[in-house]
């Protein structure tokens, strides 16, 4: 087993894994600062959501070693990886999954209820951040009553409401138009930065990824390089390629 670097909150080292025998991570190596926005990059299919469900523990990972903090992810049991993610841990996905028979402000607490913080302290929790994320007068309505766009605000309030330690931020504005996008992700890595949350962004998108301290594109389940060339005229080529790290 190899240590992890001190100043990293979240570290992998030789990451495989395969959905039914079929590859999604070869072998990628990463960590992530405490405090840092880490974009996760790369075309359909790269390995994003793959990566980022080992780093939060979702999966088991298979070959390689996952750290949080000083703590071994990689040799954890199911139920061990279930508490680390209800406590330290936020999830967002690209579709918003809710709970139909909880209203708005019930959803946003859930996290927080589930990890024993009282009901009144919890619920002064998720008003604030549904206010912050302007959809503080849906409180008392039921997830079905709201529009798309208004249900994606509802699970950043939840994820940010928790304080979670690292945020994992499955292409958070997928489902979004362009302005509502990105007046979501604003607030995201706004509240991130405020609150020291440590956040891994997978996006499809570089204005997306623009938005994150450093970032780490994937092809194939594999780390790549990009570099970033001067631009030329159409005719003499691109203006950015990718090289295998
Ligand atoms: N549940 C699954 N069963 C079988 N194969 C899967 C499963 N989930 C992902 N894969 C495959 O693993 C590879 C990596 O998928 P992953 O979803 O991690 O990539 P991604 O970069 O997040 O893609 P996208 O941008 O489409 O979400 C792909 O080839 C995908 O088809």
């Amino acid at each position: 087993m190899v240590a992890p670097p001190d100043n990293d909150v979240l570290w992998a080292h030789a990451l495989r894994f395969q959905h039914n025998g079929s590859p999604a991570l070869c072998g990628v190596s990463v960590g992530v600062r405490q405090g840092e926005i880490l974009a996760v990059t790369g075309p359909r299919g790269s390995g994003k959501t793959t990566l980022l469900q080992c780093l939060a523990g979702l999966v088991p990972v298979q070959r390689g070693e996952v750290w949080f903090n000083s703590t071994p992810v990689h040799t954890m049991g199911s139920l061990r990886r279930e508490r680390l993610r209800r406590d330290r841990f936020g999830w967002i996905d690209p579709v918003p999954l809710l709970v139909p028979e909880l209203n708005v402000w019930e959803n946003a607490a859930l996290p927080l209820l589930l990890r024993g913080t009282g009901r009144r302290r919890a619920k002064t929790a998720a008003l604030e951040w549904l206010e912050r994320l302007d959809i503080g007068g849906c409180a008392h309505k039921r997830p079905d009553e709201l529009v798309s766009a208004e249900r994606q605000r509802l699970t950043v309030a939840r994820a940010l409401a928790a304080c979670p330690t690292v945020l994992f931020a499955d292409e958070p504005t997928a489902t979004l138009h362009r302005s509502d996008g990105a007046q979501v992700l604003r607030t995201l890595t706004a509240a991130a930065r405020s609150h020291g949350i440590t956040v891994v962004l997978a996006t499809l998108h570089p204005d997306v990824a623009a938005l994150a301290d450093r970032t780490v594109s994937l092809l194939d389940g594999r780390r790549v390089t990009t570099l970033q060339l001067p631009p030329v005229p159409e005719t003499e080529g691109r203006a950015a390629c990718s090289l295998s790290a």
